[in-house]
This record gives C-alpha cells, sequence and structure tokens, in this order.
C-alpha cells in the first residue's frame, strides 16, 4: 500500500504536484496517463525517495515513511521503481544484470530462468548488452524488476520500444504479477494497453491526480453509452443535432465523432443505426468512450 499524503512538489513557481493525497492499495494496476513533462516521473521519483518533495510524505505498510536512511532501506526492499536502459551495463550479460537484482532482493534462483523464458530471452540473454536491440534491451530491463519480485513495483514507459507480440507477453505477466497481490504502478502512453488492463487509471492536470471516472461518468464500466463515427459530414451532424437534441457532439483531432447517449436502451441504439445507415454513414460503432478518446478531450484536442 502507497499512501500519499499532500505531497507538493514546486521547481521555481510551477508546482508540478500540488498537494496530491491519494492511497493506492495491494493487487492494483494503477495507470498514470499525461501529456509529456507534466509530472508522472515527479511522482514516482518522491515514492521512490529519489526526489524530496517540497512538502507533504509517502507512507508505507507499517507506517513507514522517509524519515531516515535506515527506513528508506527497509522501504526499498518492497518497493522497486524499472531500471532504466541506460543503468545497464554494456560489457554484461542480461543473465549477470538479473543475477545482480536476485541478489540484492533475495529472490529465488528459479525465478531467473523462469523469467527468461516467459519473455523468450534465451537466445540473447548470454550476451554482452552492448549488443542488445532497443527491444532487447527493455525486456532485460522489465525482466529485472521482476527477477526483484518487489511488493509495489513501478514502471515509467515500460513498453517503450517492445513490438506487439512483446507487449501482449508483458502485460500478461504484469497481470499474474497483480493476481499474487503486488501494487504495480505503470506511467505509459500505450493507451489501449492501459485501458485493457488497469485498475484505475489518473490524468495530470496541473499538478492534480484525477480519476478517469471523474472525467467521464462511468468511465470504466462497459455500457454503451457512445457511438463513435468516422469523418462524419457537417450536414449530417446538424440534421442529427435537430432531430436528437439530447444527443451531446464532439469532434476530436482525429476527426472521430463522439455521440454521447443520454441513455443506452436498445430502442435509441436501433433508432440511431437507422439514422446514420439511411445517411450512408458506415464506419461507425457503438460502444464506451475508449481512453483515447477520453485523452483527447479532456487535453483539449476537440475541434
Ligand atoms: N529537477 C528538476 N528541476 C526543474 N524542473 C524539473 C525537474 N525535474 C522535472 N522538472 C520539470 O517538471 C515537469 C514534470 O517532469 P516529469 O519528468 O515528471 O514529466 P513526465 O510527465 O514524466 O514527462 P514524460 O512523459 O516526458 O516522461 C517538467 O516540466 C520538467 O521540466
Amino acid at each position: 500500500m502507497i499512501d500519499i499524503q499532500n505531497i507538493t512538489v514546486q521547481f521555481g513557481d510551477r508546482k508540478v504536484l500540488n498537494d496530491i493525497e491519494i492511497q493506492f492499495n495491494q493487487g492494483e494496476m494503477i495507470g498514470l496517463v499525461a501529456p509529456n513533462g507534466t509530472g508522472k516521473s515527479t511522482l514516482m521519483n518522491v515514492i521512490m525517495n529519489y526526489l524530496t518533495p517540497t512538502s507533504g510524505k509517502v507512507g508505507f505498510r507499517d507506517g513507514l515513511v522517509y524519515s531516515s536512511k535506515t527506513n528508506e532501506v527497509k522501504i526499498h526492499q518492497f518497493v522497486s521503481m524499472m531500471p532504466d536502459q541506460s543503468d545497464l551495463y554494456n560489457h554484461l550479460s542480461g543473465r549477470d544484470h538479473l543475477k545482480m537484482f536476485a541478489m540484492m532482493w533475495g529472490s529465488d534462483n528459479k525465478l531467473i530462468d523462469e523469467t527468461i523464458e516467459v519473455l523468450n530471452m534465451g537466445h540473447y540473454v548470454n550476451k554482452k548488452t552492448g549488443t542488445y536491440s532497443l527491444g532487447m534491451r527493455q525486456r532485460l530491463c522489465f525482466a529485472m524488476q521482476i527477477v526483484a519480485n518487489t511488493e509495489i513495483m513501478m514502471m515509467d514507459e515500460v513498453m517503450n520500444g517492445l513490438d506487439p507480440n512483446n507487449v501482449e507477453i508483458i502485460s500478461r505477466l504484469l497481470m499474474k504479477k497483480k493476481a499474487e497481490g503486488k501494487l504495480i504502478i505503470i506511467a505509459s502512453h500505450l493507451l489501449d494497453n492501459l485501458e485493457k488492463y488497469a485498475d484505475r487509471i489518473f490524468l495530470f492536470n496541473e499538478g492534480k491526480l484525477v480519476d478517469a471516472n471523474e472525467i467521464i461518468d462511468g468511465f470504466s464500466h462497459a455500457k454503451i453509452k457512445t457511438i463513435r463515427v468516422k469523418n462524419l459530414d457537417e450536414y449530417i451532424k446538424r440534421d442529427l443535432q435537430q432531430s436528437y437534441p439530447s444527443i451531446e457532439q464532439q469532434t476530436l483531432m482525429n476527426d472521430m465523432t463522439l455521440l454521447h447517449l443520454p441513455h443506452s436502451e436498445a430502442s435509441l441504439l436501433s433508432e440511431m443505426t437507422t439514422f446514420l445507415v439511411e445517411k450512408d454513414v458506415t464506419d461507425f460503432n457503438f460502444g464506451k468512450v475508449t481512453l483515447n478518446d477520453l485523452y483527447a478531450i479532456y487535453y483539449h484536442e476537440v475541434i
């Protein structure tokens, strides 16, 4: 568990984090989403005590806080941050790195071989990391954190440079870790992936963390209350506005128009299907607002 208590981080006159108060629990996957430079890494750095906040504190289990070096050592036994690719030693192999992490966190050596197998790293793990591609290095960094096997795992852009198959493999392994009761916090721009796996998603706004459900009511529930239409003509939008004034329209920068229905009754859904098909509109789907939509709406990429 992490209890973030009134954390403020100020650089110059800018409050990157402004009096943040939130709890994250074991067995949860938390997604942090925001444009570049809004404070995701800053928050993780405060949780790791790499950065001392201007005010506030972070509490962990057994009432532990970063009040001394001894406490920091205790906390870092169960909280870890995924290493960065620049932390790798080019002259050592991937296996050397995994052994080092297993030793530092006192993990079972069996976990090294299991992780290598799950992440399909067998063909390269004994070579020096200086010879690895970007995706190979990224998988190794992830593997190192899995081998550390801490109760709380934080990852900044874990999916960077990974192909779709590896994104899926890593996502499944993360789900397994979550089921084991780990608390996983991920900052990511891979919104489809986060939406699929995260239990709670927070967006940053002017130093505050905002729950996605507060932005659009019931965001995480699968109720059909939205029709997403690609390239909807202006005259159809006007027709729709006149015939169905209670349906709110929102057109995003990517030319996707969201039609927000006041309720999700089957009769309204079939009425809307008929309306669109009669106007030769076929590129649409019913669903919920996606995290990609929500992001575009929230960060004002609306026409
Ligand atoms: N040590 C520092 N001194 C001054 N400003 C800083 C410092 N660290 C971060 N910042 C500023 O704080 C803001 C938030 O940075 P942060 O690294 O947390 O962003 P982020 O959301 O993680 O971005 P990205 O998606 O690019 O990783 C940025 O404007 C950054 O320039």
